[in-house]
C-alpha cells in the first residue's frame, strides 16, 4: 500500500509541552531545556496497522484566548493535537477556546482532534482531573489521552494518524 500523508497541527497554550511531545515522538528523547517555539515542522514515517504514514507535525507557537486563530492551520491540515497541561487550568481553558475558533474558521461541526492532557508525571500539581478531560473530549467526539512527554508520547500521534 502506498504511504498516506497526514499533516497534523499541535496546538495549545504556552509551555504545555507541544515541542517536547513532538520531539519525543520524532526523536524518542525528552529535552529538558525550554525554548519557546515560533513554528517547527517535524516529519516522520511510521507504520500503523500495516499502513505506512508520512506524518508532518506542525509544532505551533503557544496560543492564548486572545490569539487570532492562525489561518494557515485551517487549510491542508488533517487533524489537530490540542495539548493542555494537567497542572494548568488556564491551559485547559485555552484548548476550549482554540477548539471553538477551529469550528468557527473551518465552518465545520466536527474536526478530528486528539485532546492530550500532558505532564502526568507532575501528579502532585494536578489541577485538571482525567474525568474533566475525558468529558471535554466526549463533547467534541475527540480521542482523549493523558501522557507525559517525560515518559512516552508516541501513542498520541499513533492515535491521531489512526483516527483520521
Ligand atoms: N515534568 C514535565 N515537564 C514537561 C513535560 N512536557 C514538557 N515539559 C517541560 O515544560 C516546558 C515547556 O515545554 P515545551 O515542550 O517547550 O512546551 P511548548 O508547549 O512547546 O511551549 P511553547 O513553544 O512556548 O508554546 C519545558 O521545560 C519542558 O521540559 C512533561 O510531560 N512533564
Amino acid at each position: 500500500m502506498p504511504s498516506k500523508q497526514r499533516k497534523i497541527a499541535v496546538m495549545g497554550y504556552r509551555s504545555v509541552g507541544k515541542s517536547s511531545l513532538s520531539i519525543q515522538f520524532v526523536e524518542g528523547q525528552f529535552v529538558d531545556s525550554y525554548d519557546p517555539t515560533i513554528e517547527n515542522t517535524f516529519t516522520k514515517s511510521t507504520r500503523i496497522n500495516s499502513q505506512d504514514y508520512e506524518l508532518k507535525l506542525v509544532d505551533t507557537a503557544g496560543q492564548d484566548e486572545y490569539s487570532i486563530f492562525p489561518s494557515q492551520y485551517s487549510i491542508d491540515v488533517h487533524g489537530y493535537v490540542l495539548v493542555y497541561s494537567i497542572t494548568s487550568t488556564k491551559s485547559f481553558d485555552v484548548v476550549k477556546s482554540i477548539h471553538e475558533k477551529l469550528l468557527d474558521i473551518t465552518g465545520k461541526g466536527h474536526v478530528p482532534v486528539v485532546l492530550v492532557g500532558n505532564k502526568t508525571d507532575l501528579h502532585m500539581e494536578r489541577m485538571i482531573s482525567a474525568e474533566e478531560g475525558k468529558r471535554l473530549a466526549d463533547e467534541w467526539k475527540a480521542i482523549f489521552l493523558e501522557t507525559s512527554a517525560k515518559q512516552n508520547a508516541v501513542s498520541s500521534f499513533h492515535n491521531m494518524a489512526n483516527g483520521i
